[in-house]
């Protein structure tokens, strides 16, 4: 098998024809969660995301038995700009960590009851630095879009896409900026933890990668600014909607890449919700630009998807009840 795209273009086409939610589904689970045994409204969000879930799912009455959590590393050219507070060789050793199950996305994924894979994009060719040179060519973006979408396991039934990559939250603002507009300040913040000279190193990156590029074009500013493991996100979450598979978003980064997929086709993310508000600064405005409200805000700033994967937990609770709970009818209770 194949990604059913090798250009841009191609790829800008499928986005543009993707499925919609069961109708039926969707209705037949408003009319179940109206009839469980709770007042109307009581169990909150939880309602809306199992309607939501089961119209994507194309049944009124769905499971979460195969979550997947993939996660894609790459690395950053623009780390030259010293724009991190690691050096970019944690990336490939944080790769052996998660071969080895030491991270915390092992942990949280196991403890949700998801398979987890890794793959590293190219990590010993970082894409170009962008305060110079675009990022990547089209066969590189477009490569990075393929091995995203072949990472999601059609049989799955929810995906969480997380990332590893130094400097990327670099890249993230940058794509950010480019995509959704406001100023190199606004998209920008301490990732890892730089200072506060980090800070204003990083601000006059993206200030000048945005006065570099020509980035009217959403899928131009991902080969432009944006990362391999970005690309392969985008190619991920893409895929997702493609197989009917919801998916939560995690952090600053896989928001940014998702945002890209926004901004390429109206209602591109139709089948996702934020995790959770990471605490990069930029993450709440982010969220806000996509219309997406976190399920959680923990104070996270890992990446990893470790703020999806601890969102699972919510979404299995959701349909848990939705599919599980009984019916007045069916429990005797009286109805309000
Ligand atoms: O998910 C987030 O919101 C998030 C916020 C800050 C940092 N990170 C992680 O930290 C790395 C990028 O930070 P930096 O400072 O190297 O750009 C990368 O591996 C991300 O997974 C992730
Ligand atoms: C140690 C470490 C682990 C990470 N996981 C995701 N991003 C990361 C960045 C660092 C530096």
């Amino acid at each position: 098998m194949q990604a059913p795209f090798t250009t841009l273009s191609e790829f800008r086409d499928i986005l543009g024809r993707a499925p919609q939610p069961d109708a039926a589904a969707t209705q037949g689970a408003q009319d179940r969660n109206g009839q469980l045994t709770k007042p109307p409204g009581a169990l909150g969000r939880l309602e809306d995301l199992a309607i939501w879930y089961a119209g994507w799912r194309g049944t009124d009455r769905p499971q979460i038995s195969a979550p997947q959590v993939v996660i894609f590393a790459g690395n950053h050219g623009v780390c030259a700009q010293g724009v991190s507070a690691f050096p970019a060789e944690v990336t490939a050793q944080m790769v052996a960590n998660f071969e080895h199950g030491g991270a915390a996305i092992n942990q949280l994924s196991k403890a949700f009851g998801a398979k987890m894979q890794v793959h590293a994009l190219s990590l010993d060719t970082p894409t170009a630095d962008f305060t110079t040179a675009p990022a990547m060519t089209e066969a590189e973006v477009v490569t990075a879009l393929q091995i995203g979408w072949m990472a999601v396991d059609p049989a799955s039934d929810l995906l969480v896409t997380g990332e590893m990559g130094i400097g990327n939250t670099t890249s993230a603002a940058a794509v950010a900026a480019a995509v959704l507009g406001g100023q190199a300040a606004d998209w920008t913040g301490r990732g890892t933890g730089v200072d506060d000279a980090g800070l204003a190193r990083k601000t006059d990156v993206v200030a000048k990668a945005l006065a570099l590029h020509n980035m009217d074009d959403p899928l131009e500013a991902l080969r432009c600014v944006g990362g391999r493991e970005l690309a392969a996100m985008a190619g991920a979450i893409a895929a997702a909607r493609h197989h009917r598979i919801p998916v939560i978003l995690d952090g600053f980064i896989c928001c940014a890449a998702a945002a890209v997929l926004a901004k390429t086709s109206d209602g591109a993310l139709d089948h996702t919700v934020a995790g959770h508000q990471s605490a990069e600064a930029a993450h709440a405005r982010l969220l806000h630009a996509l219309g997406k409200e976190p399920l959680l805000n923990l104070g996270l700033r890992l990446g990893e998807g470790s703020g999806a994967a601890l969102a699972i937990g919510v979404l299995k609770g959701a349909i848990a009840c939705h599919s599980g709970m009984v019916t007045f009818a069916e429990a005797g209770v009286s109805a309000g």
